[in-house]
């Protein structure tokens, strides 16, 4: 008797504690649920448009949907699964409540049983489901985050080049790689939380309140109080991640310099310099970082693990942001011109050009006043004058990098404006002093924005540039890589392969801005002679500091401080006994004190 009444009151107990348990479980992980689903919803509904950021976040989020408009059936797929997989996951309890029965009661045995498998069942189901679910989403995110990179890459590609001149590699860079990724991942979670919590929301609160709304009542007693401090928490967040972003950038703008320039760091021992440097802008971010750490504490302390998502959400939402920065930012390019004439001649006019490069035309800022005939065709024209004079700006001018501010450049007697830009580019070949060669072999290089060229044209512009010869002497001829910033070949030979590329697509303007500056007197005679039989299609403009290169120019133009000072032949600015014969008096003297000092 006393034995069967102990095992009564065991029962009894026991029935108590898994309820106990049970209720604990249940209400804990329905009140997080239910604030989560509650914030999410709320952050989308209670958006007072007199507040910006909220304006921005809903904006950003907005048209980061965008994006995701092409995956709609996928994601009607995904959708399906998740409810599936939520009503599996949401009825669990229900069994555990009738295993509960069970232990109260054990008159009924099969309950225990049947409850048991329904549950292995529905959990093997559920589990299934949501594999599916996560594989077909991940997949599918994964695709919009290469097409979001791919399209910020090229909102930067299009910008004007004095927005590369003003914004620094590494910030680029930091961009399209660490923005983008923290947009994905904001735009994956933000969509996944919503299926899944408002999923789970429905069949949790039909369970409920099948069950109790008494109980209902009790557990979501609790929401307001942990409501506020994820909320808060989730827009310091945001207010961070910018910072963080910024100072990121600037890190990987330092990294990014060092590692494109690592000769001169290595030339000037600076290593530890820059290394100090980059640790320094590493401090900044790890301060930011830990009030980041702080917000992030803050908001799990406050509630469960599923509660994390929001203020992370938050934070990526704050970088997109930037991202929409450059894609909403409209290049300050013309638009593209219509002409592209089947036969051009390549005489080029400067008709009274201004020029500076932060816009003001006052004494202190012109950097350009140019009014003459620049290249005429079959001709060599050379370009000369001091340092910082104004000569490469006039290339630049002639690409469109930059347009001028006043008068006009004339193609053929035509705006230069008015011409299709990828026509341009095609029929004006310029190779400068620091020609950049890719990390690519060096047929990629030569074949560079022409890659339809035959191997035969390719041979032929090698062999104008004097470059053939050593390539066929390369490890792998013209498959050889040319290295980072091509590395792999010497100065010299770069400018060689860089003049190729620049033939390659037989221009009607080929610009030579100090371009043959690193060959040996050998090559660079060649190089010219070559060039000279090239000229007879096309119109040269050669910019040299060599004055022996200069004087073969059919027509020379002497520029001092932007303007034109001097135009002639070598032998009428010679007689003229000004700027130009005092430069080719300067080099020769030095040239003298150089031989005497070598002999
Ligand atoms: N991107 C730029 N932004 C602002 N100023 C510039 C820029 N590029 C050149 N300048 C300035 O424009 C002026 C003319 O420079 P430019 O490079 O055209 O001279 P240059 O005659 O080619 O000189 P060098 O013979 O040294 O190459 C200089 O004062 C230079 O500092």
């Amino acid at each position: 008797m006393v034995i069967l009444n102990l095992s009564f009151v065991l029962q009894v107990l026991q029935g108590y504690i898994v309820t106990l348990v049970a209720w604990l479980y249940w209400s804990r992980y329905v009140s997080s649920l239910l604030i989560s689903w509650g914030q999410y919803i709320s952050s989308f509904i209670k958006r007072t448009p007199s507040q910006k950021p909220k304006e921005e976040t809903g904006a950003s989020l907005k048209r980061l949907m965008g994006y995701m408009q092409p995956f709609f059936w996928r994601f009607v797929a995904v959708l399906i699964l998740v409810f599936l997989s939520s009503y599996g996951e949401m009825a669990i309890p229900q069994y555990t409540g009738r295993m509960a029965d069970w232990i109260m009661n054990e008159e009924a045995p099969d309950a225990f049983t049947e409850a048991i498998t329904i549950m292995t069942l529905m959990t093997i189901a559920s589990a299934v489901l949501e594999f599916i679910c996560d594989l077909t989403y991940n997949i599918t995110m994964s695709r919009i985050h290469t097409s979001v990179q791919g399209v910020v890459f090229q909102a930067v590609l299009k910008q004007e080049i004095a927005f590369f001149d003003a914004t620094s590699t590494g910030e680029l860079v930091s961009r399209i790689t660490t923005d983008t990724n923290s947009v994905s991942e904001a735009l994956s979670e933000e969509l996944s939380l919503l299926m899944w919590y408002t999923a789970r929301f429905g069949f949790l609160l039909f369970y409920m309140v099948s069950q109790s709304w008494k109980m209902t009542l009790l557990t979501c007693m609790g929401l307001p109080i942990i409501w506020v401090i994820p909320k808060l928490t989730g827009r310091f967040h945001q207010t961070i991640a910018v910072q963080v972003q910024e100072s990121l950038a600037k890190a990987n703008q330092v990294a990014t310099e060092t590692f494109s320039n690592m000769k001169t760091v290595r030339s000037f021992a600076n290593e530890d310099g820059e290394t100090e440097k980059y640790r320094l802008r590493l401090e900044d971010t790890y301060a930011l970082n830990k009030k980041e750490a702080a917000a992030y504490a803050a908001s799990t302390w406050a509630n469960s693990a599923v509660m994390r998502y929001y203020p992370q959400v938050k934070k990526a939402i704050g970088a997109s942001e930037k991202i929409f920065e450059y894609l909403d930012r409209k290049p300050q390019v013309p638009p593209d011109g219509t002409l592209a004439p089947e036969n051009l001649q390549g005489h080029i006019q400067f008709k009274n050009v201004t020029f500076s490069y932060n816009g003001k035309l006052n004494e202190e800022n012109l950097v350009l006043k140019v009014c003459t005939n620049l290249s005429c065709p079959g001709q060599i024209t050379a370009l000369v004058g001091l340092n910082r004079s104004g000569k490469s700006t006039c290339v630049k001018l002639l690409e469109r990098f930059y347009q001028p501010i006043g008068g006009e450049i004339l193609l053929d007697g035509k705006p230069l404006k008015s011409y299709k830009d990828q026509y341009l580019h095609d029929k004006i070949a310029v190779v400068s002093q620091e020609c950049v060669l890719f990390a690519r072999s060096v047929r990629e290089n030569i074949k560079y924005g022409y890659e339809h060229a035959s191997d035969e044209e390719m041979h032929r512009a090698a062999n104008l540039a004097s470059a053939h010869k050593f390539i066929m002497e390369l490890p792998n001829k013209y498959d050889t890589d040319a290295g980072e910033k091509g590395g792999q070949v010497s100065g010299g030979q770069k400018q060689r392969i860089a003049i190729a590329r620049a033939l390659i697509r037989r221009p009607k303007v080929l610009i030579l801005d100090n371009a043959t500056s690193d060959l040996d007197t050998e090559n660079e005679y060649q190089v010219h002679q070559a060039l000279t039989d090239q000229a007879k299609d096309c119109s040269v403009l050669l910019i040299s500091n060599k004055m022996s290169v200069v004087e073969k120019a059919s027509h020379i133009i002497v520029i001092d401080r932007g303007m034109v000072k001097e135009e002639g032949n070598h032998e009428e600015l010679m007689n003229n006994k000004g700027l130009y014969a005092g430069l080719v008096e300067k080099q020769n003297k030095s040239c003298f004190r150089n031989e005497e000092e070598l002999n």
